[in-house]
Formats: C-alpha cells, sequence, structure tokens
C-alpha cells in the first residue's frame, strides 16, 4: 500500500527588535498621494495621519458594507481634523493584498482592515511582497506603517482571541515560519476589537494605541511565501472552512454546515511533521492539523486554546 502523507516544519524564530521607533506622529506632515487612483482613494481631509480603510463591502453576507456607510460620517466627524481618511472598497478576492502594498507603498500611517478574517488575512499578506515587508517609497520616511482591524465579517475569529480588548503597549511583531522557511520580519499593529460597537474601536484609531504580534508564514520550495495572523490549518478543517465560505449567508452557522460537508469523504491523512529543530515524526491518521497564532477559528471554535500572537511561538494541535 501507498503511504501518502503532508510534510510539515514549524519553526519559532527569536523576538528582534525594530530599529525605528514605533509611535504614531499626530503631526506628521508627509502628505502621500493615496488618491492616484480615484476609484480606490478617497481624502477626506488634508493632513496628520493618513488612515486606509480596506473595506471589504461583501463581507459578512453584505453586512460589512451597510455597516461601514452608517460608521463613515462618525469616522469622519471623529478623526477627520486629525487624519486623513481613505476608503478603499474592495472588488474581489485578493483586492485588498494590493490595496494594502500601494498603501503602504505610499506612506500610510496604518492601514484597516473593515471586514472578516478573509480581509484581515488579506491585509496582512498585503504587508509582503517577494517574501520581505512592502517598504514606503519615501526612504527618508521614518514611520512605518500599522496594521489595524474593525472586526465586521460573519466570524471575526481573529478579533475573539483579544476579548475586543485594546493592547496599549506596543510589544514586538515577528514572523514565524514554518513548512520549509525561515522568515523573519516585522509590521506594528494597531488592535481596534470591539466587535459590534465600531465606534468604540474609531476612539481606539483616535488614540493610536499600537502593539506587536507574531505573524505566521507559510511557504513551499517553488512557490512564494504566504502570511497568516490567525491560525493556519490543513485537512478536515481546513476543508470545513473551505466549505463554509459558500453557505455565508448563513451567519456564523456557515461553519457548521461547512463541517459536516467536510466529513462527507473525509479520510484521516498520515502527516510528516517537524517542530522547531526536532526529528521528523511521522503521526498516523492525522484528521487535522492546526497551528495557531492566535485561538479561534470556525466562527468561535477555541482550537488552541493557550495560543498567544504576543507570545513568540505558535500553539500546534
Ligand atoms: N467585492 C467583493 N466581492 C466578493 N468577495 C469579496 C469582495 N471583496 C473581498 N472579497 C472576498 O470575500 C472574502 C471574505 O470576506 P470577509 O472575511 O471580509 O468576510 P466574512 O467571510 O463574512 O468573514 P469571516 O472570514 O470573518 O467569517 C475575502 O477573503 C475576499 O477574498
Amino acid at each position: 500500500m501507498v503511504c501518502h502523507y503532508y510534510q510539515i516544519a514549524v519553526s519559532v524564530g527569536a523576538r528582534f527588535s525594530m530599529a525605528k521607533p514605533s509611535v504614531l506622529r499626530a503631526e506628521h506632515s508627509m502628505a502621500p498621494d493615496l488618491s492616484s487612483d480615484s476609484s480606490v482613494f478617497r481624502g477626506v481631509s488634508s493632513r496628520r495621519r493618513d488612515l486606509v480603510f480596506v473595506v471589504n463591502p461583501q463581507g459578512a453576507n453584505g453586512r460589512t458594507g451597510k455597516e461601514w456607510k452608517k460608521l463613515l460620517p462618525y469616522l469622519q466627524s471623529r478623526l477627520g481634523s486629525d487624519c486623513n481618511i481613505c476608503e478603499s472598497l474592495t472588488s474581489g478576492p485578493s483586492h485588498a493584498i494590493d490595496i494594502t502594498r500601494e498603501a503602504i507603498r505610499e506612506g500610510a500611517d496604518a492601514v484597516i482592515a473593515v471586514g472578516g478574517d478573509g480581509t484581515l488575512h488579506e491585509v496582512v499578506n498585503g504587508f509582503f511582497w517577494d517574501g520581505k515587508p512592502v517598504a514606503n517609497k519615501n526612504t527618508e520616511a521614518v514611520h512605518s506603517t500599522a496594521l489595524g482591524l474593525i472586526p465586521l465579517g460573519t466570524g471575526s475569529d481573529f478579533a475573539r482571541t483579544f476579548g475586543w480588548l485594546v493592547y496599549a503597549n506596543p510589544v514586538l511583531i515577528h514572523f514565524i515560519s514554518f513548512y520549509d522557511m525561515l522568515a523573519s520580519s516585522q509590521v506594528y499593529v494597531l488592535f481596534y476589537l470591539r466587535k459590534n460597537d465600531p465606534c468604540e474601536a474609531i476612539e481606539r484609531i483616535a488614540r493610536g494605541v499600537r502593539s506587536r504580534i507574531d505573524i505566521g508564514v507559510i511557504s513551499r520550495e517553488g512557490e512564494g511565501s504566504h502570511y497568516f495572523i490567525n491560525v493556519a490549518d490543513i485537512h478536515l478543517s481546513a476543508k470545513a472552512g473551505y466549505y463554509a465560505s459558500r453557505y455565508k449567508k448563513f451567519g456564523n452557522l456557515c461553519y457548521v454546515i461547512g463541517a459536516l460537508q467536510a466529513f462527507i469523504g473525509h479520510r484521516n491523512q498520515d502527516l510528516r511533521i517537524k517542530v522547531n529543530e526536532g526529528e521528523w515524526e511521522v503521526y498516523p491518521q492525522v484528521t487535522a492539523l492546526c497551528i495557531g497564532n492566535a485561538k479561534y477559528f470556525g466562527g468561535g471554535m477555541k482550537i488552541t486554546p493557550n495560543a498567544d500572537p504576543h507570545s513568540g511561538s505558535f500553539e500546534v494541535e
């Protein structure tokens, strides 16, 4: 009998320090031309921080777009005097990646994902290009671009790990590699995490609170790198997530339906795993493998309860 197995290496890198301090500069005089693609960026005020909101209007079966429309006037009145507010609506899958890269190159102070974990995931991947962090094209700029989140998706699982709280102290982000990849890099992260209370999120944006967290990197020989901020998984749970995306109109129930569908025809598989510098080991008949940087997936399932995005390590289940 031929034995098929997946092969995965999980490794944890060391934290390291960022060369530049990470304070949002309220008096920043930079005025990048984020309106170079006018269909994408709509500048609202003229100076100070440049905040780019990447909105998936189709998130949560269209609820994200509706919530965002209600939120925008408040956001403009609250932040408009201090910030350039750039609203950028995604037109389809992967668009958020391109928007984010452009915003960082143009010197945005923060790129804020407005939507669910899918949108957040794309924005995180937009912070990188060709295995490296995207850089401001103004090489003399002294600020870094922060990542932000207003969780308005179906599951919004990443935000759950934080209990909708703000992390006030800057902590270092670093990127942890796994799957035949060494990696190290960093971005700063802003958290605006009070689900169903976006006004509270905007208050946090106004305060400019920053934190630093870990980001995972997945790579395969001959393919590009792929970054994750929440939970990376393979086999049954990954199939469940894939199927769930077809049923978002049912809200969080989509994850139950997706899981049921994934069970149909599912067969466990042997898995070859290496953790850190350990030996390769074969784990027989594995149902799923989850590598958690944060705790939740599948619409609130606490799959890696001890994972902590600030810890410099993953929890593997
Ligand atoms: N204009 C669009 N039309 C259709 N799909 C889009 C559009 N913009 C982005 N997308 C895709 O929609 C996917 C899901 O969006 P998002 O994660 O924001 O909402 P969700 O699936 O409801 O939330 P969650 O992932 O937290 O359950 C994204 O990964 C993205 O690829």
